[in-house]
């Protein structure tokens, strides 16, 4: 069942409710690692990432147990004994957030390099010079970062040359545990950083800062957990569903989203001439087609997000003229172009820079998707697309959408697995 199929031209109608943030949920639960005593998670999305990282957490001595569709009861390890086998690290990025906490809370560490989606380098020398500012010792052998810190870290001024998201996490979460200050300059301000940094803070951390560019943590001997943490709305599948509504010229009603986390998007649908109306926790987007084109430069948040760009180019393969998209972040995420091109779209791509001429309509056809958002995008066309599209290795797209197929079922259109 690694197939889904839709038979498009139907614009989504209707409202749903958008689930707990990936992002924040796999930063959270590696946060877990540094507290003695039992947390409980709500607002959890039950997405194969989430299930990946409970099963690393739990391979450390943790137990993360469900208790409901979306919630989790953590109960942290005392002691470890090894590093998370290969085969679950090398599946997820974010597999690369454990070093921080394992360090920080058990003086060492033993991580394999992450795996994840293939759209970029991705290199780790942020995480390393942060880790390493805070006097632990590095080194890489065989494919696996040994780490280790004799007594407690030391807070350190540090200084990220680009605001990395992991960067930021995971040196944030190694500094809770810290003997004395720690400064961290020119860090990430997404709001999953935020939300991360809230937790860590419910758990008895004192971090101030999150959400502007400098960071300031005052370590503390430990951390108790015991609290109970609803994890933020997931920004990235309400932008995917926005985005899904707009291109097939619906009106859609999201539950459960921050509109303020929304902001760069919904400025950018609005200019091509979808209305996107807020109310509270709420979201109304409504669409009627054509659409205009409009250019898109990807930037760290409040900038506009990179894990909305597929999705928006899908979206701008119908809308008359000409619009570009510069993708600043990751190197690697333009791979849908050729799967769109099948489609009918007509994208030109140099470099970073992505030239999209509008065509009347989108066919359906048989794709791949390459990475998670390129799926997202592929869903979005074939959404919008005439007849049926076939989309492989949907397990891309399992790693980041819960439900999905349920949801968009809702919301009328034709989608099923095969
Ligand atoms: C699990 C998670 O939260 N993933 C998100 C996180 O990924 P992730 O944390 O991997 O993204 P980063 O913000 O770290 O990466 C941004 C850029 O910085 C570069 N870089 C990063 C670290 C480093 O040590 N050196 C370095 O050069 C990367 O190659 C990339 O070009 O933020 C990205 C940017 O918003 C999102 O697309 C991902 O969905
Ligand atoms: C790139 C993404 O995730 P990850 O960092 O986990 O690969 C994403 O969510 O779009």
């Amino acid at each position: 069942m690694d197939k889904i199929v839709i038979d498009g031209g139907r614009p989504l109608r209707g409202r749903i409710k958008i689930s707990g943030a990936k992002n924040a949920s796999l930063a959270i639960l590696c946060a877990t690692i540094l507290s003695r005593k039992e947390t409980v998670l709500e607002n959890v999305p039950d997405i194969s990432d989430v299930r990946v990282m409970i099963e690393i957490v739990n391979s450390l001595g943790a137990s993360i147990t469900w208790e409901g569709a979306e919630t989790l009861r953590v109960v942290p390890a005392e002691k470890i004994s090894a590093g998370p086998p290969f085969h679950l690290v090398k599946k997820l990025r974010a597999s690369n957030l454990l070093l921080g906490p394992m360090l920080a809370r058990f003086g060492q560490a033993q991580v394999a390099l992450p795996g994840g989606c293939n759209i970029g380098v991705r290199p780790m020398d942020l995480h390393f010079k942060g880790l390493t500012g805070l006097g632990a010792s590095l080194s890489l052998e065989r494919g696996c970062v040994q780490a280790s810190a004799p007594g407690r870290l030391k807070g350190a001024r540090i200084y990220l040359d680009f605001p990395s998201v992991g960067a930021t996490e995971n040196i944030m979460m190694a500094a809770c545990l810290a003997e004395g200050q720690t400064l961290i300059e020119n860090v990430a301000k997404e709001p999953e950083v935020v939300d991360l940094a809230n937790f860590l803070n419910a758990m008895g951390a004192r971090v101030r800062g999150a959400g502007t560019d400098v960071i300031k943590i005052e370590g503390v001997p430990y951390l108790e957990g015991g609290e109970r943490y609803s994890i933020i709305p997931d920004r990235i599948e309400a932008g995917t569903f926005m985005v899904a509504a707009a291109a097939t010229g619906g009106d859609v009603v999201l539950d459960n989203v921050i509109p303020i986390h929304l902001e760069p998007l919904s400025a950018k649908l609005r200019e091509a001439g979808v209305e996107v109306r807020e109310e509270g926790d709420t979201l109304q987007v409504r669409a009627e087609k054509p659409l205009r084109p409009i250019d898109i430069k990807t930037m760290p948040y409040p900038g506009f997000p990179t894990d909305m760009q597929p999705q928006l180019m899908a979206m701008l393969s119908t809308a008359p003229g000409t619009s570009v998209i510069v993708e600043n972040i990751f190197e690697n995420r333009f791979m849908v172009a050729d799967e769109l091109k099948r489609m009918g779209a007509n994208i030109k791509v140099e470099g970073r820079m992505a030239v999209i001429e509008g065509v009347p309509a989108l066919q359906g056809a048989q794709v791949k998707a390459t990475d998670l958002r390129a799926g997202a995008a592929l869903i979005v066309a074939g959404l919008m697309a005439a007849g049926k599209t076939e989309i492989c290795n949907a397990a891309y797209i399992d790693r980041g959408y819960h439900n999905l197929e349920k949801k968009l079922t809702a919301l009328g259109a034709a989608i099923w697995r095969k």
